[in-house]
């Protein structure tokens, strides 16, 4: 079977990439099963420049092609917070429940009408002596006022998307894949890059 290297440390993303490259015949690894002591320091601002940073980061070290994810939810009534701190938002222990808990209470007065948000990601596909290529994808979704659904990762509990009339951590992980912004942004990795994976060892 051939395999896809992704430079995450994060099970629920994982979970995400198998839904979305099984299909095409990959077996997903992440630095869980290939290097798991490489933790890379996201100094970004943007989504962009940590996608990149993490995609080449573990490329050179790994000698080998490797997709990296960077992502997160940007809430309109928060000024796009918490985005590339969407991991770290209740503190650098990275956790998901104490996450929501906090946007929940930044949102308390928020009514229905503008708790409007989308979850981004950009994905990086850097190889060792190959210029980085980078792909976005959003999808846009409104902040519920509880969680529903267990499902998926992160904010997926409190993040309704008005498209399917469900929660993102209601769907499976295919239905997840066919509209998340991981999943857009895929779709147009395949598509410009069909022969992407033609350095890996
Ligand atoms: O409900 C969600 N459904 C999603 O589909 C999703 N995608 C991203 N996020 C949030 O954004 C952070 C990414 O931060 P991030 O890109 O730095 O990743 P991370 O630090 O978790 O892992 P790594 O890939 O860096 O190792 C994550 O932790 C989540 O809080 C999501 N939440
Ligand atoms: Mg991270």
């Amino acid at each position: 079977m051939k395999k896809v290297i992704i430079a995450t440390q994060n099970k629920g993303k994982a979970k995400d990439f198998e839904a979305l490259f099984s299909p095409l015949g990959y077996e997903v690894l992440t630095l869980r099963d290939v290097a798991e002591q490489l933790d890379v320091e996201e100094t970004g601002v943007t989504f962009e420049e940590n996608a990149i940073l993490k995609a080449e980061t573990v490329a050179e070290a790994l000698q080998t092609v490797v997709i990296a994810d960077d992502s997160g939810l940007e809430i309109d009534a928060l000024g796009g917070e918490p985005g590339v701190y969407s991991a770290r938002y209740a503190g650098e222990q990275k956790n998901d429940d104490a996450n929501i808990d906090k946007v929940l209470e930044n949102l308390a007065e928020v009514p229905d009408s503008e708790r409007t948000a989308r979850f981004r990601c950009v994905l990086a596909v850097a190889a060792p002596g190959k210029q980085t290529e980078t792909f976005s994808g959003s999808c846009e979704g409104v902040i519920l006022t509880g969680r529903k659904g267990d499902q998926g990762f992160g904010y997926d509990p409190i993040f309704y998307v008005p498209e399917i009339g469900k929660a993102m951590a209601e769907l499976s992980p295919e239905e997840k894949a066919a509209i998340s912004h991981r999943g857009n942004a895929i779709r147009k990795l395949e598509s410009s890059m069909p022969d992407w994976l033609e350095t890996e060892k």
